[in-house]
C-alpha cells in the first residue's frame, strides 16, 4: 500500500473566530490532529486565527499535509501570528476561493462558524441538491450548533420549497466526523466480489 500520498482531501469549513467556549477550539484542534493521523490532506481557508487556525495547527502538529486557499485581500487579516506551514493558493476573491476548495476536496466537514462558514456550507448543500456530486458534507455539533439549519431545512420542506432532506449529516465529535466521511467515501464492496 502507498503510504506517502494522502487518502482523501478533506475540506474543513469553520469560523475565523473562536466562539464563546474553549470547547470549540478543542474540537477544532482534535479534528486537525485526527485528520492528519488518518493521513488525509486538510483543505481549508488558510487562516491562522480562530477555529481555522486551531484545525490547521492540529494537523501541522501531527505532520499533516495542508492546502490553504485564501483571497489576497484576506491574507494579512486572517493569517495571525501562528499560521502553520502549508501550500497556499491565492485567489482574486471569495467566490474563487470557495470554488477551488470545493474542486480540490473529496468531502466536506464543517465546524461551527459565522456567516462565511454558513455561506460555504449552503454552497455545498445547494450544489448537492442540484445533483452535482461534490462530495458528502458532515457537520460537527459541539453545542447544538446546527439545530437552526436543521429547522430551516424542515421549514423549507414543509412549505414545499425544498425536496431533499438528506443533504448533510450531523455528528457529535471530530472522530465521528472522520468515521462518517471515510465510510461515505469508501468504495462500495460488491456483495459477490472475489479476492
Ligand atoms: C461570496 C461572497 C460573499 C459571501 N460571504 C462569504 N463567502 C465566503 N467566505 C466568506 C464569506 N464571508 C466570510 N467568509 C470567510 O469564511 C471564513 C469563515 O468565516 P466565518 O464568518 O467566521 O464563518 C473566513 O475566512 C471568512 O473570511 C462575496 O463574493
Amino acid at each position: 500500500m502507498d503510504t506517502s500520498s494522502p487518502r482523501y482531501a478533506l475540506c474543513v469549513f469553520c469560523g475565523f473566530s473562536t466562539g464563546n467556549s474553549p470547547r470549540y477550539q478543542q474540537v477544532a484542534t482534535e479534528l486537525g490532529q485526527l485528520l492528519a493521523d488518518r493521513r488525509h490532506q486538510l483543505v481549508y481557508g488558510a487562516g491562522g486565527v480562530g477555529l481555522m487556525g486551531a484545525v490547521a495547527r492540529g494537523a501541522a502538529d501531527r505532520g499533516g499535509e495542508i492546502l490553504g486557499v485564501i483571497p489576497h485581500f484576506l491574507r494579512s487579516r486572517e493569517a495571525g501570528h501562528h499560521l502553520p506551514p502549508q501550500t497556499v493558493v491565492l485567489t482574486d476573491d471569495l467566490l474563487d476561493r470557495k470554488r477551488i476548495m470545493i474542486e480540490r476536496a473529496d468531502a466536506f466537514i464543517a465546524l461551527p462558524g459565522g456567516y462565511g462558514t454558513l455561506d460555504e456550507v449552503l454552497e455545498v448543500v445547494s450544489m448537492t441538491a442540484l445533483g452535482l456530486d461534490v462530495g458528502p458534507l458532515v457537520l460537527v455539533d459541539v453545542a447544538n450548533d446546527w439545530a437552526t439549519l436543521r429547522d430551516l431545512v424542515r421549514d423549507l420542506l414543509g412549505r414545499g420549497f425544498a425536496r431533499r432532506h438528506d443533504l448533510f449529516h450531523v455528528v457529535g465529535s471530530a472522530e465521528e466526523a472522520l468515521d462518517a466521511v471515510e465510510s461515505l467515501l469508501a468504495p462500495a464492496v460488491a456483495v459477490n466480489s472475489v479476492g
